[in-house]
């Protein structure tokens, strides 16, 4: 009988099938908004879609998503990628909540992001710093990132960016005799992969000297005993950056199986093995390098350097790190040093590109930059730079950051909590990621007057008035960004060295610099006239 009963119910099922198929999605799909709406905490919202959330709302330009959503649900919303929660906050209240407390202990803030499995496919989740969810190894990783911000490391560094930028300028001098404009995006990206690489590893990527040889202005200059692969290198680590925000927003199911998706997918995973392969092959590099010079040769100091000699015989010890016995593992040394390279060549360089932008259309700006270096140095002719010297430029640190008010690289970052907090009211499941829209809270009328006026004395004069909340370009407390002062230093001194040299102008009419969204805001289409004959102030 029993059997009976089971060939009719497998007719029924074959005549059937579709009705079976229809009803069971009819029924998940019933389920999936009898759920969301009967949620316990009814933020505001787009309406999510089974399966894919709202991610066909985000689209490709997730800064200009989240400005348009900001725009209907206002200071305080949620979105769905996916079936993974996710907040956005805009107001300086609920920004104190999240980025307030500043140590290790009292902060619940601790996380990047809720579970991603996109990020650990990617290296990100468990290793480094930005996304890495282990704490244990991101204390590690952290406590030697610092020592990038120690002012002998700045030192270097003021150094190292002067000669790079010397050799950029000479450059620029050949192409305005040439008649050319320069593409600012172009150029600071090299003058970015020059600097960090060089301080990473020692190595010159020469990324400045090949893009001047590819205008074919002069003869070729010579490329001895560069990284080979750096400028490659460089550029993947840019698309590494781009990979990060796709693993983190798009669900897995979407990014192995739709089939465009899936193509993008297969090639952001491959640029993670090349990286891993090309940083394992450097650091080995550097290992027989050390081993091969004898112990009475001074070693030349560089970020690489720093962490393979570290608790060795070799210890450059140029740096303390605290209180850390053992030499660190090839893995550790190499998270550290991709570590050094996503966050630092994206970030700097835009954010100068963008300064760029807003100066060729203020030239009174420029020429309040000017003298200040005049008054700060006594001249204009070559002064000597110093860390020093760099905390009187109050005037060029204002138009640094009137200048990232006005268009941030770095326009959205999100903080995640360990345990369930209150948030305007609502409760907020711990490991939901809230991120923080700085875009948004840097042109509210409410927090900065005229806020689509560029004008950097707002950071001078009416500083008092900025409430710490509403502008927190580099974040807060433990997880602040730990290249703060290094990315000051290369801008403070690309910055002095431009406004000594050349008078700048562009012909762009646009309000903001045209960008792309590569998990960072990346500018582009930037172009400007440099002439070295200084009109007198
Ligand atoms: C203008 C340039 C830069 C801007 C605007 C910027 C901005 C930020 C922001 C907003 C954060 C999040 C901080 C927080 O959660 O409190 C951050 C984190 C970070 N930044 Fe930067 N950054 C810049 C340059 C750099 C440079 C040059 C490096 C080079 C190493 C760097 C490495 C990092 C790292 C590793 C983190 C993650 C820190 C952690 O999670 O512990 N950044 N940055």
């Amino acid at each position: 009988m029993f059997v009976n009963i089971f060939y009719q119910l497998i007719d029924i099922v074959k005549t059937n099938f579709f009705t079976i198929v229809l009803l069971t999605i009819f029924t998940n799909v019933i389920q999936y908004y009898i759920n969301y709406f009967n949620r316990p905490s009814k933020i505001p919202g787009p309406l999510p879609l089974p399966i894919i959330g709202n991610f066909h709302q985000i689209g490709a330009n997730f800064t200009v998503s989240l400005k348009r959503l900001h725009e209907k649900y206002g200071d305080f919303y949620e979105f769905y990628t996916g079936s993974t929660h996710n907040i956005v906050i805009s107001r300086p209240d609920l920004v104190e909540k999240v980025w307030g407390p500043v140590s290790l202990k009292n902060t619940k803030f601790i996380l990047r992001t809720s579970y991603s499995e996109g990020l650990n496919e990617l290296g990100v989740g468990t290793k480094g710093m930005v996304f890495n969810r282990n704490i244990e190894g991101w204390v590690l990783n952290r406590r030697f990132m610092n020592t990038i911000s120690a002012p002998s490391f700045l030192r270097e560094s003021i150094n190292l960016s002067n000669k790079v930028i010397d050799q950029v300028f000479e450059y620029w001098k050949i192409i305005n005799k040439e008649g050319m404009q320069i593409d600012v995006c172009e150029w600071l990206n090299t003058v970015g992969a020059d600097v960090v690489s060089t301080t990473a590893t020692g190595k010159s990527v020469a990324a400045t000297t090949k893009l001047f040889n590819s205008l074919n202005i002069e003869n070729k200059k010579s490329l001895q005993g560069i990284w080979e692969n750096g400028v490659k290198f460089c550029q993947s680590i840019h698309l590494y950056n781009e990979s990060m925000a796709f693993m983190m927003l798009i669900p897995a199911k979407l990014r192995r199986n739709l089939p465009f998706i899936s193509s993008i997918n297969k090639k952001y995973l491959d640029n993670r093995d090349w990286i891993y392969k090309e940083l394992d092959r450097v650091v080995s590099e550097k290992q027989k390098e050390i081993e091969n010079t004898p112990l009475s040769q001074h070693l030349k100091p560089n970020i690489l350097t720093l962490l393979l000699t570290t608790n060795t015989e070799r210890d450059l010890d140029k740096i303390s790190v605290g209180k850390f016995e053992r030499p660190l593992t090839k893995d550790e040394v190499i998270s550290i040093i991709r570590e050094v390279f996503t966050g630092g060549l994206d970030t700097t360089s835009s954010t100068l590109s963008i300064i760029m932008f807003y100066l060729a259309k203020h030239r009174d700006v420029y020429l309040k930059m000017r003298q200040e270096v005049l008054d700060v140095y006594g001249s204009l002719n070559n002064p000597v730079l110093t860390l020093e010297s760099y905390g009187k430029l109050k005037y060029i640190e204002a138009v640094i950051y009137e200048s990232i008010r006005m268009f941030p690289t770095v326009s959205n970052m999100p903080r995640t909590a360990t345990e369930d907090i209150e948030l305007d009211g609502f409760i907020i499941k711990a490991d939901t990621t809230v991120h923080t829209d700085f875009l948004v809270l840097n042109h509210n009328p409410k927090y900065f007057k005229d806020p689509e006026t560029f004008n950097p004395d707002r950071f001078l004069t009416d500083k008092e008035s900025i409430l710490k909340y509403v502008y927190i370009p580099f974040g807060n407390g433990v997880r602040a960004c730990p290249g703060r002062a290094w990315a000051m230093v290369q801008m403070k001194t690309f910055l002095v060295k431009l406004v000594c040299i050349f008078d700048i102008d562009s012909n762009d009419k646009n309000d903001a610099p045209k960008f792309s969204y590569h998990t960072v805001n990346r500018p582009a289409d930037i172009y400007i006239n440099v002439k070295t004959e200084i009109v007198n102030i």
